[in-house]
C-alpha cells in the first residue's frame, strides 16, 4: 500500500510540468554550453586577421632593433640596413606574389595574387580542429617559430609540413605568414600571435616558400633568432618551373605558353631569368644569400623527389635536424593510387586517411622537349654549385 503510494506520487511528480520546465531548461542549457564551447573552440583555430592595426607594434618592433643592433657589435650597420630596408627578392623581383604596390615587378610575372588562394584552399581542406581539441590546446602558450620551411615554392612545401604535424612535439601554422617578405612591418607580436599555442618541449614552426628568395629574410629572420633552424625543400628547378608555371596556367588561362615565357629570344636560345619561374630555381645564388647569416649546419634541404618516393625516409632526416624523436615512420604513409602520390594514413587531428588538395599534384602541361633541354643545360652549372654547397648531389642531371 505505501510502496503503491509513493509510486503514485513519484509518477506524478516526475510529470509535473514544474519537472518538464526544469528538464527543457536543462536542456537548453547544455545546448547554449555547447554552442558556446564550439564557438570558443573555432576562434581558437582561426588566423589572427592580416589587417592590423600596427602603430603600436612598430614601436616594440624598432626597440627590438635598437636592442638588436646593439648586441650586434659585430655588424651592426650592415645588419640594421638590411633590416629596415623594404622588403624585395633577392636579385630581381622573384616573388610573383607579392603585392606591395611600390615594388617594382619582373616585367614577365604572370602569378600575382594566386597563391595565397592556392594555398588557402590546401590549409582550410576540411580538417577543422574540432571544439575539443581547441579545449586541449588551450594550454601552453604562443612563441616565435624555432623551425621554418623556408622554400622552396612548388618544391614539396606543404607536403613536408603537413607530414611534420603528425609529429607531437611539433605544432604549426598553417597557413603562410609571409612574415619575413610581406608583413614584417606588423612586427614580432604580431607574428608570435599566429603560431599555435605550445607546451614545453614543443616546437613552433611554419613555412613560406618565398622566404628562399627574399633578399631580406635571411637578415631578420637572424635577427629574430640567430638559432632558427631552416629547412628548404628542393627539386629539380625544371620541373619546378613547369609547376610553377602550371599554377599560374590553372588561375590565368591565357597567358603565353611555357616556351614562349623561357626565352628572351627564341631564336638565340637566350633564357629569360627576370621570370620568376626561371629564376627561383637558381638555388645556389639564393642560399648563397643565407650563407651571409647562417651556418650550412642550420639549414638541412629535403629533396622534393625523396619527399614523395620515401617520405619516411626524408621524414627521418627532418626529425633528426630537429632533434626530435623519429615518430613518424613508414607505418604513416600510404601510397594513393588515384592521388599518385604518399598520403598519411592519418592526418594530424583526425583518424581518417588524408592526401593533400587537388592544387597539390596537378598534371604538367607537355613542354616542347628542345626547350626542356635547353632548361638542363641552363641549370646545370647552378645545380653543380648548389651540390658542392650543400654537400649532396641531389641528381637533377
Ligand atoms: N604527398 C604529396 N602530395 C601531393 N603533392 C606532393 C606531395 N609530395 C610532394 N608534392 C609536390 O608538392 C608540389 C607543391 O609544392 P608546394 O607545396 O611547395 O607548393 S606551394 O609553393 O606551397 O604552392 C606539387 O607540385 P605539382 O605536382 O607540380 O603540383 C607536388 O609535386
Amino acid at each position: 500500500m505505501e510502496y503503491s503510494l509513493f509510486c503514485h506520487h513519484f509518477y506524478a511528480l516526475s510529470i509535473s510540468p514544474v519537472k518538464k520546465k526544469l528538464g527543457l531548461l536543462f536542456i537548453m542549457l547544455l545546448l547554449w554550453v555547447y554552442m558556446l564551447y564550439s564557438c570558443v573552440g573555432y576562434c581558437a583555430t582561426m588566423p589572427p586577421s592580416l589587417v592590423v592595426d600596427n602603430s603600436n607594434n612598430r614601436a616594440k618592433e624598432t626597440d627590438f632593433l635598437g636592442k638588436y643592433a646593439e648586441a650586434e657589435s659585430g655588424r651592426p650597420d650592415l645588419v640594421m640596413s638590411k633590416l629596415l630596408s623594404r622588403p624585395q627578392s633577392s636579385w630581381t623581383d622573384v616573388e610573383s606574389d607579392y603585392d606591395e604596390p611600390t615594388v617594382r615587378r619582373a616585367p614577365r610575372d604572370f602569378s600575382k595574387d594566386e597563391v595565397d588562394a592556392d594555398r588557402a584552399e590546401e590549409w582550410d581542406d576540411g580538417r577543422r580542429v574540432s571544439p575539443l581539441s581547441s579545449f586541449s590546446n588551450g594550454s601552453g602558450s604562443k612563441k616565435l617559430p624555432q623551425a621554418i620551411i623556408i622554400g622552396v615554392k612548388k618544391g614539396g612545401t606543404r607536403a613536408l609540413l603537413e607530414f611534420l604535424r603528425v609529429h607531437p612535439d611539433i605544432r604549426a601554422v598553417g597557413a603562410e605568414p609571409h612574415f619575413f617578405d610581406r608583413n614584417y612591418d606588423n612586427g614580432l607580436d604580431w607574428y608570435r600571435d599566429l603560431m599555435p599555442k605550445t607546451l614545453e618541449g614543443q616546437i613552433t614552426m611554419e613555412k613560406t616558400p618565398s622566404y628562399f628568395v627574399t633578399r631580406e629574410a635571411p637578415a631578420r629572420i637572424y635577427a629574430m633568432s640567430r638559432d632558427t633552424k631552416l629547412i628548404v625543400v628542393v627539386r629539380d628547378p625544371v620541373t619546378r618551373a613547369i609547376s610553377d608555371y602550371t599554377q599560374t596556367l590553372s588561375k590565368k588561362p591565357d597567358i603565353p605558353t611555357f616556351e614562349s615565357l623561357t626565352f628572351k629570344n627564341r631564336t638565340t636560345g637566350l633564357i629569360d631569368t627576370s621570370w620568376s619561374a626561371i629564376q627561383i630555381g637558381i638555388y645556389a645564388k639564393h642560399l648563397d644569400n643565407w650563407l651571409q647569416f647562417f651556418p650550412m649546419s642550420q639549414i638541412l634541404f629535403v629533396s622534393g623527389e625523396r619527399l614523395i618516393s620515401d617520405p619516411a625516409g626524408e621524414l627521418g632526416r627532418v626529425q633528426d635536424f630537429l632533434g626530435l624523436k623519429r615518430i613518424i615512420t613508414d607505418k604513416h604513409f600510404y601510397f594513393n593510387q588515384t592521388k599518385g602520390f604518399p598520403c598519411l594514413k592519418k592526418a594530424e587531428g583526425s583518424s581518417k586517411p588524408h592526401c593533400l588538395g587537388k592544387t597539390k599534384g596537378r598534371t604538367h602541361p607537355n613542354i616542347d622537349p628542345e626547350v626542356v633541354q635547353r632548361l638542363r643545360d641552363f641549370y646545370r652549372p647552378f645545380n653543380m654549385k648548389f651540390y658542392q654547397m650543400t654537400g649532396h648531389n641531389f641528381g637533377w642531371d
